[in-house]
């Protein structure tokens, strides 16, 4: 494994809106460490869905790069970059996203079948318990609170044994509490299972839960605090 699991270069990306240039991201060099857990934290507009998209090669860049595990997504072909985003890279979004006709353990091993791989039943009894969500197994969707949701769907992303997650505001729809609870159990699974977290806030407190926190401005990074001594954009 390379040494950052993730990492951008000169990142931009522009959207043209009639005559203006708006600078989602205006050169954004971000580096990750495998098993890290990092927030970005930002005020709405300064680009960090921008940025999420990208690292999960949702979107292409206007200019510069980005590496998933030493590999430039840009050079990828359309088929290869789809494998390497089912096999290494796990998403977590506010609204859960969970399909309302499928139970909870169908809906937690569903990007394991589409893959066309083997579940693993002892993993995914083993994720199922630590979220706490053994006896809703055969509880469909609508049926669950939306902590419960968020839970299942934090379960499905762990269960395809991605090495990196990528959330995009997980808890936005959650009290307080809840998302404290919620981003706990996603942080000892990940540590857990050896993935690493990106994570999108707008709350400072649950950034407090990260090792390291980057701030994003205007399409910038701004900011970049660490818990350990070492400090890297
Ligand atoms: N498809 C698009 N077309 C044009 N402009 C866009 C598009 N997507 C994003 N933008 C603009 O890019 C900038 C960054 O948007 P982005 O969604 O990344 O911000 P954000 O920090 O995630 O905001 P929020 O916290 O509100 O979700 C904003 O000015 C936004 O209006």
């Amino acid at each position: 494994m390379k040494e950052y699991i993730v990492e951008t270069k000169s990142l931009k990306k522009y959207y043209q809106m009639g005559e203006n240039t708006v600078k989602a991201l205006d050169g954004v060099d971000f580096r990750v460490k495998a098993r890290e857990f990092v927030a970005i934290i930002g005020k709405s507009g300064s680009g960090k869905s921008t940025l999420l998209h990208m690292l999960g090669g949702l979107d292409e860049p206007t200019d510069g790069s980005v590496l998933i595990d030493g590999k430039i997504l840009s050079g990828l072909k359309k088929e290869q970059l789809a494998i390497l985003r089912r096999r290494k890279i796990g998403f977590i979004f506010q609204n859960y996203n969970l399909v309302p006709d499928l139970n909870v353990y169908e809906n937690v091993v569903l990007p394991v079948e589409l893959d066309g791989r083997k579940v693993d039943e002892e993993y995914v009894s083993e994720i199922l318990e630590l979220l706490g969500l053994s006896k809703k197994k055969d509880a469909f969707p609508g049926n669950l609170s939306g902590g419960q949701q968020q839970r299942v769907a934090i379960a499905r992303a762990v269960a395809a044994k991605p090495v990196i997650i990528l959330a995009d505001e997980p808890t936005g729809n959650l009290d307080s509490a809840t998302s404290h609870e919620v981003l706990g159990l996603l942080k000892m699974a990940a540590r857990q299972f050896s993935q690493t977290i990106i994570l999108i806030t707008h709350d400072r407190d649950i950034a407090q839960l990260a090792d390291r926190i980057v701030h994003i401005e205007d399409g910038k990074i701004v900011g970049n605090t660490g818990k350990g001594s070492e400090l890297h954009a």
